[in-house]
């Protein structure tokens, strides 16, 4: 959890350095439609290679995929404390939220 703070901080402080050298500012200036569309990407690289048999190249693309979710929730102002304070939550009350944010059958 560190590790995704301190991302997550990298993250802010490069929000408004050239994005010629940055990544991560030529992400936020592309948009958040692009943010989202990469990390869609990412997501389809991280099933593909989770149903592979290399468990480096699983590794790698969770590694892409959670870099980019973080820019993500940055972008649209949701910090990761608050997705761990969802997460606390659940496990709080678990079973009883999943069923009540269920859509009605
Ligand atoms: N963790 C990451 C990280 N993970 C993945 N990536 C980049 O994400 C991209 C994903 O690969 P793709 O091949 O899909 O992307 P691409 O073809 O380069 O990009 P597009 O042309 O599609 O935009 C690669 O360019 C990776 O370098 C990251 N870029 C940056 N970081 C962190 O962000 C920090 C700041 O980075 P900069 O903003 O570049 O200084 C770094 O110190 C790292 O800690």
């Amino acid at each position: 959890m560190e590790t995704l703070a301190r991302l997550e901080k990298r993250i802010q402080d490069r929000r408004g350095a050239d994005p010629a050298t940055s990544y991560v500012a030529k992400l936020f200036r592309a948009g958040r439609p692009k943010i989202a569309q990469k990390l869609g990407e990412e997501a389809v690289e991280t099933v593909i290679a989770a149903l592979g048999s290399d468990p480096d190249a699983l590794t790698g693309e969770a590694a892409d995929l959670m870099f980019h979710l973080i820019v993500l929730l940055s972008d649209c102002g949701v910090s990761l404390a608050d997705v761990c304070a969802e997460l606390d939550r659940r496990e709080g009350v678990s079973g009883i939220v999943e069923k009540s944010s269920r859509p009605k059958e």
